[in-house]
């Protein structure tokens, strides 16, 4: 990675900007102006482009105990996992924003679903299990609320030949309000 900060301030800008670009209420002049200032910013950052969006692969990930999650990613949430053991944890403590809406000032039910789906591949993977998930069950308790600290667990329930059982939640203000059951199935590549 070239630099770390310098990178990191563009993506914050990102972020900023995608919300931005979501809510704006300005006339179609200034909606214009910003459409093409936009297309010369992209202009200056494909001068020089990666094949993919820089990450640490899953499989390199394997041992540690923190994992970055989507850090450079502006479209979807950054995770900044840990592990412990048979657990693993996520903090959003900001909660997220109205991009992620689905009911009228409620998190989008979907969205729920990927940040437990992250959690729960990655701690497998942290123990070494390359996995895809095969099956997930999901039940919405309780309807997570928008702009609310969040945290995400997983625990790794059971390991199989190939089968692999991660118990995971999101817990919003304290509230546990979706609870999952992900079978990942073992793969080679
Ligand atoms: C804004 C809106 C956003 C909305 C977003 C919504 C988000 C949603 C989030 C979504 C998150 C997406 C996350 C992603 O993107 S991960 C990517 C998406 N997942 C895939 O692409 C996986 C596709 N499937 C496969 O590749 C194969 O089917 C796999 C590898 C899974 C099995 O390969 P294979 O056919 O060779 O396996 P096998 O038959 O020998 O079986 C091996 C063992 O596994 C058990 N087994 C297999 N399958 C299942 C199953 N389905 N339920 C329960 N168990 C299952 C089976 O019984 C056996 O167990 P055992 O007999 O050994 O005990």
């Amino acid at each position: 990675m070239e630099n770390d900060d310098a990178r990191a301030r563009l993506v914050e800008a990102g972020r900023a900007l995608v919300d931005a670009i979501g809510r704006t209420g300005v006339d179609d002049a200034a909606l214009t102006e910003a459409a093409d200032r936009l297309r010369s910013v992209e202009a200056l950052l494909r001068a020089i482009e990666h094949e993919r969006v820089p990450r640490i692969t899953y499989d390199d990930a394997v041992g540690m105990e923190a994992y970055s999650w989507q850090r450079w990613n502006v479209v979807l949430p950054h995770l900044e996992m840990r592990f412990d053991g048979i657990k693993g944890s996520a903090e959003l403590p900001e909660g997220l924003n109205e991009l992620y809406e689905g009911p009228t000032g409620l998190l989008h039910g979907g969205i729920s679903v990927v940040l437990i789906d992250a959690l729960v591949t990655s701690l497998a993977q942290f123990h070494g299990l390359r996995n895809v998930t095969a099956g997930l069950t999901i039940n919405f308790r309780k309807p997570t609320l928008l702009h609310t600290p969040l945290t995400v667990e997983a625990v790794l329930e059971e390991v199989h030949d190939r089968k692999v059982i991660v118990s995971g939640s999101l817990v919003s203000d304290g509230k546990t309000t979706v609870e999952a059951t992900a079978v990942l199935v073992r793969v080679e590549r």
